[in-house]
């Protein structure tokens, strides 16, 4: 785990999430070797079947199966971690060990062999709903409403303090979609992930739980127990350190509900693409709304609104049970490649910082937040930001979940947005829920009010080229048979420059990137220069660490009569890298032709909810 500081952040490039690929050779041989250590630790114990399911911040979880074949989960935290950090999965245990729910898998055991400890649970059925969002976008109305449902009684039992009032309050605390494990089949949602779980300092009405009244004399309730839950979701409370309550979870669960009706994978598009905008029945439209309000007294009458009426929400009639969500015109082009590759895409996005506002008061927020949210935070330059700019930020990110190569670049003008985008995805059936993503991204970009210029590239990171050096005053030197990939397109597109150059896009139409720190050589420039004459489309990044140099890079040719220069200019700029001195991130991106699409500014979403009777609809449809 890397941990950035605000004065320590450097790249303005980052990735959401360090795939294996963007790792160092050595970094990547330890966590290749970790895994197996951790697989081999659990066959010792007797456990087969075993594969990696999961990773999150703190460590890896692999599923698998005992003797008596009950498939189980296996958590183990990364023995890299300070010990406290390590010491929460025993944390995690004993809390999980107290909750009694058919929809919770419990505590089998905790283990601990050596310094590892490993929490052994039962494992839930299907698939999480962070991954089931990301493959089917939008999900339907009845299936947030069964969610609901059963998050609903959920909650309701963590509150349950027992018949003479001797349990305790527990919180979940980090409520989210890849938190909840949906059962396709049986259509029924699991909750996991019980490592932000507390006992309440408050009850849902604001009264010191009785079982705090020890901590209460002690002066201890003057600070929160609250551990941190995930930034793209948690409500504000939580967000701000207020003392815990089963509040928190129904901001979490309001969140992940909207999260996963409009597509998102955060809450902060909230403004803009409204609860009441999502096609829910009304009555779950306006519980969400209320819950996800501003307004403390509202959320709260939100809360108690939706646990009083969770049969009502029960016995909404919908349609088809299981039908899936209404297919999307796509705002903008999206190809599907011929070939099947299996690519892993990483997004980098460029010129934040103009998204971001003067006030940095929130800054004070973040002290609250552990290292790996912090940096979660930071690099994407969130802090600072408004909270439909961070949904946008929070959407393009998204785009990364996806196998998908190209470019978007963004520009704010008075009258509306300007958008020009050249992406290919490589699975057809994931083509409705990335249109749906991009549309996300266009609803938010045209709901923000700025002046500037936003520009994201999707590439390969299995292409990515790695260069290493000792130490960091030393030049990166190529290996000979290093070579710049690039794709051809399938019919070659020569460009006539005397009519086509105007709409052409260049490298450097844009001017410099402000928030880019990296100067390159000038031999570099002037390579680049002269690919920006050959009718291509890509981009490429240098990204210099102190002793890792990456070259990301996403090239297809047009014009097949150019392919001997091409590649000469290729081998070029891989010859001139030793040249490059300093730390840092450069990046430039070329879009074929201009084909500019324009957005007019729309604040909010209109109003879209699930007809009451919806027979109604189904005629409609015909
Ligand atoms: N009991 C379980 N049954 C089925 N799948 C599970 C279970 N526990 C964890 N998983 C899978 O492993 C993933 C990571 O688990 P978990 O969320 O507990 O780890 P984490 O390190 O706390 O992650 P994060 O930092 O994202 O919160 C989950 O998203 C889920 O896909």
């Amino acid at each position: 785990m890397t941990t950035a500081k605000p004065s320590g952040l450097k790249h303005f490039y980052i990735p959401e999430e360090q795939s294996v690929y963007l790792l160092s050779h050595a970094d990547a041989k330890k966590l290749k070797d970790w895994v197996s250590l951790c697989i081999s630790q659990l066959e010792q114990l007797g456990y087969s079947n075993i594969t990696m399911i999961g990773k999150g911040a703190f460590g890896f979880v692999f599923g698998g199966i005992d003797r008596e074949n009950h498939e189980l989960v296996f958590k183990f935290s990364r023995i890299t971690l300070p010990q406290h950090v390590q010491d929460r999965l025993e944390e995690e245990a004993f809390m999980l060990g107290q909750v009694r729910h058919t929809l919770v898998p419990a505590l089998v055991e905790f283990q601990q062999i050596r310094r590892q400890a490993i929490l052994v649970m039962q494992r839930a059925k299907g698939e999480d709903l962070e991954q089931v969002s990301l493959k089917k976008g939008p999900l339907p109305a009845a299936i947030i409403c069964k969610i609901a449902v059963q998050m609903g009684e959920i909650l309701l039992a963590l509150r349950y303090t027992g018949d003479e009032g001797s349990e305790k309050i527990i919180v979940h605390g980090d409520i989210k979609p890849s938190n909840l494990v949906w059962d396709e089949d049986n259509q029924q949602v699991a909750l996991i992930d019980w490592g932000s779980s507390v006992h309440a300092q408050l009850d849902a009405q604001g009264q010191y739980t009785a079982n705090n009244v020890m901590d209460l004399m002690s002066g201890e309730l003057q600070q929160t127990n609250a551990r941190l839950g995930d930034v793209y979701f948690i409500g504000d409370d939580q967000l701000n350190g207020h003392l815990s309550s089963p509040r928190f979870d129904e901001q979490g669960l309001a969140s992940t509900l909207y999260a996963l009706a409009s597509g998102q994978s955060s809450r902060f598009g909230r403004k803009v693409i409204t609860p009441l905008s999502l096609g829910l029945p009304k009555m779950l439209a306006d519980i969400l709304n209320a819950m996800l309000s501003d307004d403390r007294k509202e959320r709260e009458l939100g809360g108690d609104y939706f646990f009083k009426h969770l049969r009502v929400l029960k016995n909404i009639v919908f349609a088809e049970s299981k039908n899936t969500s209404s297919p999307v015109s796509p705002l903008l082009p999206t190809w599907v490649a011929n070939e099947h590759k299996e690519i892993e895409s990483v997004v980098y996005s460029s010129r934040k910082s103009f998204l971001r506002e003067e006030d940095e008061s929130i800054s004070e927020q973040i002290k609250y937040l552990n290292d790996a949210q912090f940096d979660r935070y930071y690099k994407n330059y969130l802090q600072g930001m408004g909270e439909t700019e961070k949904g946008f930020i929070a959407a393009v990110s998204r785009l990364g979940n996806y196998p998908v190569v190209g470019g978007m670049a963004i520009r704010w003008e008075v009258d509306g947005i300007y958008v020009d985008s050249s992406l290919q995805i490589y699975d057809q059936a994931l083509k409705p829920a990335f249109d749906h993503a991009i549309n996300n991204v266009v609803t938010l970009a045209r709901a923000i009010h700025r002046k500037g210029i936003f520009k994201c590239c999707l590439f390969n990171a299995k292409d990515t080229l790695h260069f290493e050096r000792e130490e960091a005053h030393t030049p990166f030197y190529p290996n000979d048979d290093t070579h710049i990939p690039y794709d051809v397109s399938s019919v070659s597109l020569p460009v006539d420059p005397n009519k086509n150059i105007e709409r052409m896009h260049s490298y450097f139409e844009d001017g410099e990137d402000p928030d880019e720190l990296l100067s390159l050589p000038k031999e570099i420039i002037a390579i680049i220069a002269q690919l920006n004459h050959i009718h291509h489309t890509g981009c490429i990044i240098f990204e210099a660490l102190p002793t890792h140099l990456k070259l990301h890079n996403y090239y297809r040719l047009l014009d097949h009569a150019k392919k001997q220069d091409f590649e000469m200019l290729l081998d070029k700029l891989v010859a001139l890298i030793p040249k490059i001195q300093g730390e840092g991130i450069s990046g430039f991106m070329k879009l074929p032709y201009k084909d500019t699409r324009y957005f007019s500014h729309l604040a909010e979403q209109p109003e879209r909810y699930y007809p009451r009777d919806p027979r109604q609809r189904k005629t409609n449809q015909r």
